[in-house]
């Protein structure tokens, strides 16, 4: 059984016996949100990460998921982008697209992924003006309290550095505030071209999931959630600056992730 409890402002904090136990877990969380978001206001506009986050929910594919997920109503966004070509096995877009979504019916033109064929900075513009226009149509929602999207769902993974989406450590990108998307040519983990979700549209989401599993991941987990001393700068662990102003924060982990918090 996982280990569960709600900490004064980081959220809610699920350290699970095992990866099936959190598979589970996971997906059941995304399936109860997308179906009160669907509810609630006809879509639901979920935002996938890269990495380890995909495999943990496969189980969206089988059954009972597969048949009761609203796939229709579904809008598919990405948190961050590598800038290589859709067929190149470093893409996100891939990742998802032979994982998930082709096993289930998500309407291409619902799949809002970027142009791999311009630049990094071209890239983040065109897919940053993409969603400007989902807003406007209001098929994304608009943050009550800024000028950002709100979408119903944001999952990111975490490095063992701390980064979630391609927001790393100490990296300029950490502190853009104006624009909605971003880029990097040298991202400290390969490939260097990137586009990256920025930190206002992560913290202006319904609900945002941090995924982490695996010993490597346990002192970003303890940075990123434990109580610290002043002086440490969260601008050194990415992970500890998310913060959704108006939405729901959980942590979902596997033990030895989990096995350096306070509390554990
Ligand atoms: O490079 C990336 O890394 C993170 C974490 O990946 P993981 O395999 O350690 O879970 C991922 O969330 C991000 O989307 C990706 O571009």
């Amino acid at each position: 059984m996982a280990l569960t409890w709600t900490h004064k402002d980081r959220g809610e904090i699920r350290v699970h016996e095992n990866l099936q136990e959190l598979s589970i877990d996971l997906v059941d969380y995304i399936a109860e949100i997308s179906e009160a978001s669907i509810k609630e206001h006809g879509a639901f506009c979920i935002v996938l990460s890269g990495g380890s986050l995909i495999s943990l929910m496969g189980k969206l594919i089988e059954p009972p998921y597969d048949k009761i997920i609203d796939w229709a109503k579904w809008y598919v966004f990405w948190a961050d982008e590598r800038v290589v070509a859709k067929s190149h096995d470093d893409s996100n877009y891939k990742l998802a697209k032979d994982n998930l979504l082709s096993k289930v019916f998500v309407f291409p033109r619902h799949i809002c992924s970027i142009n791999d064929t311009v630049s990094a900075e071209e890239a983040a513009a065109e897919y940053e003006f993409a969603i400007r226009q989902m807003v406007r149509t209001r098929t994304v929602a608009a943050s009550d309290n800024s000028d950002c999207p709100k979408f119903d769902l944001i999952l990111l993974g975490m490095g063992s550095d701390g980064h979630v989406a391609s927001l790393f450590p100490n990296h300029p990108a950490l502190v853009v505030k104006d624009d909605w998307v971003t880029f990097l040519t040298d991202s400290p983990k390969p490939p260097p071209e990137r586009i990256t979700f920025t930190l206002p549209v992560i913290n202006s989401a319904a609900n945002v999931v941090v995924v982490a599993t695996g010993e490597s991941k346990a002192n970003a987990i303890h940075l990123a959630i434990d109580d610290l001393p002043k002086q440490e700068s969260s601008l050194s662990l990415p992970a500890r600056l998310v913060h959704p102003s108006n939405g729901n924060l959980i942590w979902f982990m596997d033990k030895p992730a989990g096995s350096k918090l306070d509390k554990v």
